[in-house]
């Protein structure tokens, strides 16, 4: 997507094909920087940190962390080791385990000499696969947008949206926010409500940052004020991404998605999920009971960030010191709550059967 009219992806590699860069995402909105990974360990930092986040580009950033370890050491032992370190960073986004399981096949049915050139153009592989399914998630996703701008009359479509599930947490388009950028540069009048997402507010800094960069008009909102406006029919309709979406529909994401879910199914308003099918667990079927929740660090809710009025970014704590804080980064909501879920190819329902019947080569 583009920045201050320079096209960008979240990760690129060098010009010697072996350094890999990512844009740094603590930094945002306040300061664009980037971020080298010149070994494993550092995809395992930048994904455990949260430089890099979001279900697809943690996976293409694992991907390319397992070519950097081949690069250093491509023996099985060294392999192996480098796919666990890089699976214990971050345990809910199904694509990292997808993509790296995709990578280590490949690598351990080859010579050790061959394995880093095949890692890295596997890890590319997969970055071009994810521009490519979020580009055709915005096009099925836009032809919702323009159904409802019909019924709309012409007046703008009223999404709300929650985290950041744009272009910066894939490689490109974004899963959430793609429809919105393909049907705004279509023309479709819209506007979105952008949830801070408490507690590292992801709406806040990212979506926002990427919305007013791409001149989409939105309105930062705080997470509690969603139910509100649906009661007064204010959100046309709720699109949200997925770190993991079980066979039968069952759909992780951000903390807080639950409850706009809920809120939406009390006003009747639509709830769709975007999502390539790399981001679907087809081992799980109950979300609720089976998919690890993150718990991170107290910090991120006890202390915020932003930037002073000198233009410094700083961080303030906003609790007593020494009241405990929990700080669990996803919830489930059960696939009854998800209207439909928007793909690569095409929309579905969020049950077994809707989306065996669009990936019967997938779900096994
Ligand atoms: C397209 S995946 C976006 C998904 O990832 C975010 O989580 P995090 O920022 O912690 O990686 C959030 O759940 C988004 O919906």
């Amino acid at each position: 997507m583009r920045i201050n009219g320079q096209d960008f992806q979240t990760i690129w590699l060098d010009a010697d094909g072996r350094r890999v860069h990512v844009i740094d995402q603590t930094r945002l909105p306040h300061r664009f920087e980037t971020s080298t990974l010149a070994t494993m360990d550092d995809a395992a930092k930048a994904i455990r940190d949260m430089i890099v986040r979001g279900a697809p580009l943690i996976g293409v950033t694992g991907a390319y962390g397992l070519a950097l370890a081949a690069a250093a050491d491509p023996a099985d032992a060294a392999i192996a080791a480098a796919c666990e370190t890089l699976l214990a960073t971050r345990p809910t986004a199904v694509n990292l385990r997808w993509a790296l399981d995709r990578v280590q096949a490949l690598l351990l049915s080859a010579a050790p000499a061959e394995r880093a050139a095949l890692a890295y153009a596997e890890a590319g592989r997969i970055a071009d696969e994810d521009v490519a399914c979020c580009a055709a998630i915005g096009d099925h996703g836009a032809a919702l947008i323009r159904a409802a701008a019909e019924r709309r009359r012409g007046e703008p479509v009223n999404i709300l949206t929650h985290c950041n599930a744009g272009w910066l947490a894939t490689v490109d388009w974004g899963t959430a926010l793609a429809p919105i950028y393909k049907a705004a540069r279509a023309g479709a009048p819209l506007h979105v409500w952008v949830d801070e997402t408490r507690p590292r507010n992801q709406g806040a800094s990212l979506t926002a940052f990427e919305l007013l960069s791409e001149g989409v008009p939105h309105t930062v909102i705080a997470d509690n004020a969603g139910g509100h406006l649906m009661q007064h029919g204010l959100v046309d309709l709720v699109i949200v991404g997925t770190d993991r979406t079980t066979r039968s529909g069952d759909v992780c994401n951000k903390i807080g998605t639950y409850l706009k879910a809920l809120a939406a199914h009390d006003n009747g308003v639509p709830f769709y999920v975007a999502l390539p099918s790399s981001t679907i667990d087809w081992r799980i079927a109950d979300g609720v009971a089976e998919i690890p929740i993150e718990e991170r660090g107290p910090r991120e809710v006890t202390h915020i960030s932003g930037r002073t009025a000198e233009g410094a970014v700083a961080e303030v704590q906003v609790t007593p010191e020494g009241s405990p804080a929990r700080n669990w980064a996803f919830d489930v909501t059960p696939g009854r709550y998800v209207t439909g879920l928007i793909t690569e190819r095409g929309v579905c329902a969020a049950t077994e059967s809707g989306l065996s019947e669009l990936f019967p080569d997938l779900a096994g």
